[in-house]
């Protein structure tokens, strides 16, 4: 008995917070709403019922939400019934008008992701104990979020103030279970205010709990969708504990909220990776770094439930060999360029010295050849050769006495006596019938090469016909090379010199070839013979002129 006034009194303290707090809360609402959308016509601290009739034609709530978010409930169905609210018992509406506001309010409330509550509180006979909670925690969720807009502009995302707990999912509103409270449960909460406060008795208190946490789990087992159908049926046969029911519902319901949070935790493919042995090491060191952001992976790690700790261990120890690696490759790298840098030095030295060395050889060559041009100097820029032809077999005498070693020549008349016949002469040097071509070339060739020095040197055979200047010069016709004439030999020893001087000089060498004959010059290398007379210029001019 004792026990029963206890309770009894427990569940009376509990409702009488309830509806205390339900009270101030429809208070606050109901300010709000005056401020914003203007007088409700009804007293600042309405009751229930008369808080859900001025707002049953849905006119204040379209009002409200149009202003809280422009053009959200673009068609208002206007009341012509004056002082609706006051009239609500007397005249009832028509059921479309609240319908079509009210329902408009709903969807636009859904459109701001808000939580929503029945239509259907708008039902006369459903005007009770509770039926305005849903309302005005529509409204205090409205003026939150315009209180946020005005904040941020409405630039982000808007979390609405209510428990996800208890917001409907959207969808089912129309097909919501009523919270069904008995009649005397009721009143004591609406009598909450007025009554005394008593200690309630044990039972009392029981029962009240029990009605409570009936109502809450048929609540919740309305809203989850995910709850086995063992466990639905169960409760409905009344086989299932209330309490214990209740702290299942309630697990679920974190369960619900913990995927909600995190979507794509079952569907990771981390999570299939981590708990793996055998892709301990196969995990890229990407996904690792990856993988230490996500919470659901340090939370495993904690737990010691999957390998990722391993597996980062791991590639922290190969990432630290690396790192060994890398600073000796570093090392040997920069051993090797300083190697090349001092190898580079040595042959930059050696190519210096060489240089010097090649300067110096020019020089020497230089102080050689002007040396070698002095001596021809010396010897006497004109030089007067002569070569004496054998005797063909007509010539039964032969007029030479003498041929001196320092150029003389002594010539005997056989017709005049010795002493009148006898003729000297001075030369350079005589060549005797017996001297071969290269003899001559020979003492010619220190003069032709000073015109590799930039000299000019003239060479030329003088004497009577049939004497020997085309042989001496051009060598017999169709001759082997040692009988070359010192044009041919002349040329090839300029050749060789240009070869041999080719790293330090160019030399560009031409050939012309021309005949003196009866008083006119002749151009023996020319291709077309009417080029061949001289002035050969003029001639090429004059063809070009008739051509
Ligand atoms: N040193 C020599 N040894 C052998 N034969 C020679 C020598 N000099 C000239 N002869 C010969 O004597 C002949 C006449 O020589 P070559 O034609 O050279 O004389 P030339 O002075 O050029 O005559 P020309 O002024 O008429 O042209 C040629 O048959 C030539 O082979």
């Amino acid at each position: 008995m004792e026990n029963q006034t206890r309770g009894r009194g427990h569940e009376y303290n509990l409702a009488c917070r309830k509806a205390e707090e339900a009270a101030l809360r429809r208070y606050q609402a109901t300010h709000w709403l005056e401020c914003f959308v203007g007088p409700l016509g009804i007293s600042s601290q309405p009751s229930e019922r008369e808080f859900v009739s001025c707002l049953r034609s849905g006119l204040v709530l379209c009002n409200l939400i149009n202003k809280v978010q422009t053009g959200s409930v673009p068609k208002v169905v206007e009341n012509h019934t004056p002082s609706q609210s006051i009239m609500w018992d007397s005249q009832p509406l028509p059921a479309y008008q609240y319908f079509e506001n009210i329902r408009n309010f709903l969807v636009a409330v859904e459109d701001l992701k808000l939580p929503a509550f029945e239509a259907s509180v708008f039902e006369r006979d459903n005007i009770e104990a509770g039926s305005s909670t849903k309302v005005v925690d529509c409204i205090l969720e409205l003026k939150a979020y315009h209180e946020w807009k005005q904040m941020t502009g409405g630039v982000g995302c808007y979390k609405p103030l209510r428990s996800p707990l208890l917001t409907p999912s959207r969808g089912r509103i129309q097909a919501q279970t009523h919270v069904t409270v008995n009649s005397d449960s009721r009143r004591r909460l609406e009598m909450s205010a007025s009554f005394p406060k008593q200690s309630p008795s044990e039972d009392e208190i029981q029962k009240l709990e029990g009605i409570i946490v009936k109502a809450l789990a048929e609540r919740m087992v309305d809203m989850k969708e995910n709850i086995g159908n063992n466990f639905f049926a169960s409760f409905r046969n009344g086989n299932t504990n209330q309490v214990e029911m209740f702290s299942r519902i309630f697990s679920s319901c974190f369960k619900e909220q913990l995927q909600n949070k995190s979507p794509k935790l079952n569907s990771d493919p981390l999570k299939e990776i981590s708990c793996s042995e055998d892709n301990s090491t196969s995990i890229p060191l990407q996904d690792l770094s990856n993988l230490r952001n996500r919470k659901c992976c340090r939370a495993c790690i904690k737990k010691g439930k999957c390998n990722h700790w391993t597996v980062v261990t791991i590639q922290e120890k190969e990432l630290s060999n690396l790192k060994v690696l890398l600073s000796s490759t570093k090392k040997e790298f920069e051993n090797l360029q300083s190697q090349l840098q001092s190898d580079l030095k040595q042959l930059g030295d050696q190519v210096l010295d060489m240089s010097n060395a090649a300067l110096g050889y020019h020089k020497v060559m230089k102080e050689n050849r002007s040396l070698h041009n002095m001596l021809q100097d010396l010897k006497g820029n004109i030089r007067v050769y002569c070569r004496i032809r054998p005797a063909f077999n007509a010539e039964a005498k032969t007029a030479i006495d003498f041929i001196g070693e320092d150029g003389s020549l002594v010539v005997i008349d056989p017709l005049k006596s010795w002493k009148e016949g006898r003729k000297i002469f001075q030369f350079n040097r005589v060549f005797g019938p017996s001297a071969a071509q290269e003899d001559v070339f020979r003492d010619t060739k220190p003069l032709v090469r000073s015109v590799m020095d930039g000299y000019n040197v003239c060479i030329f055979a003088y004497g009577q016909t049939g004497s020997g200047k085309t042989y001496t010069m051009s060598g017999p016709g169709g001759g082997s090379t040692k009988e070359f004439g010192i044009n041919q030999l002349a040329l090839n020893d300029l050749f060789v010199l240009s070869d041999e001087r080719k790293d330090i000089m160019s030399y560009k060498i031409h050939v012309q070839m021309v005949e003196i004959y009866n008083e006119q010059i002749h151009d023996l290398l020319a291709d077309d013979s009417l080029l061949t007379k001289y002035p050969f210029t003029e001639l090429f001019v004059s063809l070009h002129q008739i051509s």
